[in-house]
């Protein structure tokens, strides 16, 4: 069975709206990607409005407890909430350690500190395609993380692959936040949740209706020297050596997006 995990969270109330909101704030365009963690500066800027944006929403999941969920692909996971301050992954259910709920957990601990890769990233796709129909505002690829929850405004461009390997476009939901299965998830399941294959596709200036779109993202990660999967259970070869770290796998990755120019960071 080939399902991708793409899910929708239903916002009630709360910062995470607010976040929503701080986000239409920036004129003129921070830059195309950026990360949280550096100082403010002296006068608000664009850049720190994003970043008060982001503590809202990490605000929101330390806070709210009610939050809806419903799954597109309904397998029975039950997710997640209040995720940085209880760390709570609940579920995932590998094979070899369905009997300790907690150690899926203890493999975030730093999620939510500074020890942790845990990140929010904002990302704004100024530029309409001109003389062209659209063009790629952030090449396909999955995350590495357990999970990554993607807010973004009324805009259309986010895509996913679906199992027959056609792009279909993920619909703006007012008050939603786009749940989505990571690698580490998908290891760590037993294989039984899909990463989603995704892209940002920028539509042309002339397209009806068309919208900068701007995305706020947290990528929750396991913690840096957590093995990206199970010793043993290598997706490549299973004689191979240890498997690599999550961060040391980032790390890679990072380094191939940035020698092959490409256009995104890879998550
Ligand atoms: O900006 C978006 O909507 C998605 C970007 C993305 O997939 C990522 O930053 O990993
Ligand atoms: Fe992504």
């Amino acid at each position: 069975m080939c399902i991708q995990h793409l899910a929708r969270i239903w916002v009630q109330q709360g910062a995470a709206q607010l976040a929503l909101e701080s986000w239409r704030a920036p004129q003129g365009g921070p830059p195309a990607v950026m990360s949280s963690g550096d100082a403010p500066s002296s006068a608000p800027s664009a850049m720190w409005v994003v970043k008060e944006a982001f503590s809202s929403t990490i605000a929101f999941f330390k806070a709210e407890r009610n939050f809806k969920m419903r799954w597109l692909h309904d397998d029975g996971f039950v997710g997640y909430s209040q995720m940085s301050s209880e760390k709570s992954v609940k579920v995932v259910r590998h094979r070899k350690y369905n009997k300790n709920r907690d150690y899926f957990v203890n493999m975030h601990q730093d999620s939510g500190t500074p020890k942790g890769t845990s990140l929010h990233r904002f990302n704004y796709y100024p530029e309409p395609t001109r003389g062209r129909e659209s063009s790629t505002g952030f090449a396909a690829h999955r995350d590495l993380t357990t999970l990554t929850l993607l807010f973004s405004n009324d805009s259309e461009g986010f895509q996913i692959c679906d199992p027959s390997g056609q792009w279909v476009d993920v619909p703006f939901v007012p008050g939603t936040i786009l749940l989505l299965a990571g690698e580490f998830l998908h290891f760590y399941s037993n294989k039984r949740f899909i990463p989603v294959m995704h892209k940002v596709v920028v539509p042309s200036e002339n397209h009806p209706g068309y919208r900068p779109r701007c995305s706020l993202i947290y990528f929750e990660y396991a913690d840096d020297d957590t093995p990206m999967w199970p010793p043993g259970d290598d997706p490549a070869s299973p004689d191979s050596p240890a498997p690599p770290s999550v961060k040391e796998l980032l790390e890679k990755r990072l380094f191939k997006a940035r020698v092959e120019g490409a256009k995104y960071t890879s998550s």
